[in-house]
């Protein structure tokens, strides 16, 4: 689905992403972990076009899209979440999602002055795809609180509420779990398992290595922006140099 060949980003002297080489499988949940600083959201950055590779391709679906731009990348179906979800705090939560849906959408500057059929017929269906997003995360009977209202793991589901407005292929969510109990990091789980049910391909960033360990079908380890090592749950669990990476972090146990 995604392949990624030699790619490298540096700022000044510094490799985040240095010669990572990596697909990201379809139909699975990929997770990336490595000690902070790894270089893990640069890779995501570079991923969904924020940022541009000093050098290395990405191609998905067979088409190369190191070069085009974040809103290119989304229209063909990579969407993503960030570590802290931006909401208007004093809107309901069905409201943030009509507005999220409706920036991720486009009519030009002319069709929102006349109020053309083509803008009635988007803010429809952007009204509808937006309570079918709250619905798949299970936020529907929150959907009249005020966004300042609501939990942490609320936000987490209308980050991915969000992220679902482009009809994505491909969804990169970065620490999907921050913040949350165990109790709601294991409903999150489930809601990701979801995804990749209805078809659609996760890439994962999580610090939280029991959520990972269940969860991913496959893990990717960085490290000072290299990649250290590729596997299945098990195999890394095991890996000596994953270990060694590790050891001496804060995230001690693996
Ligand atoms: N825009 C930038 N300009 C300069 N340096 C940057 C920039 N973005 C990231 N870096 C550096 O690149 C390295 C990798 O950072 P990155 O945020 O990708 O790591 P990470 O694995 O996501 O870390 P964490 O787990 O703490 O979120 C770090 O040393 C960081 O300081």
């Amino acid at each position: 689905m995604l392949k990624i060949e030699k790619l490298t980003k540096k700022f000044g002297g510094l490799a985040a992403v240095n010669d990572v080489s990596t697909v990201i499988e379809e139909g699975k949940i990929n997770a990336i972990i490595g000690p902070n600083g790894a270089g893990k959201t640069t890779f995501f950055n570079l991923i969904s076009s924020m940022h541009k590779p000093t050098s290395g391709t990405i191609t998905f679906n067979g088409q190369d899209v190191t070069s085009l731009r974040p809103d290119q990348v989304a229209k063909l179906g990579i969407a993503r979440t960030f570590q802290s979800t931006s909401l208007f705090d004093k809107a309901t939560v069905l409201d943030n999602l009509i507005v999220g849906h409706r920036l991720r959408t486009h009519s030009g500057l002319w069709d929102v002055l006349r109020g053309s059929s083509r803008l009635r017929e988007e803010e429809r269906v952007c009204r509808e795809k937006a309570r079918d997003a709250l619905d798949f995360v299970g936020l529907s009977p929150i959907a009249h609180r005020l966004a300042g209202d609501i939990s942490q793991e609320e936000r987490k589901r209308v980050a991915f509420a969000l992220a679902l407005a482009t009809d994505p292929k491909l969804l990169l969510l970065d620490e999907p779990a921050g913040g949350v109990n165990p109790e709601e990091t294991e409903g999150l789980a489930q809601l990701i398992r979801k995804f990749v049910q209805h078809g659609m391909t996760v890439a994962l960033i999580e610090h939280k290595m029991a959520m990972i360990m269940s969860l991913a079908d496959k893990i990717l380890v960085l490290s000072y922006g290299e990649k250290i090592a590729e596997g299945t749950p098990d195999a890394i669990r095991r890996n000596p140099a994953v270990i060694d990476a590790y050891l001496g972090s804060e995230h001690a146990e693996v």
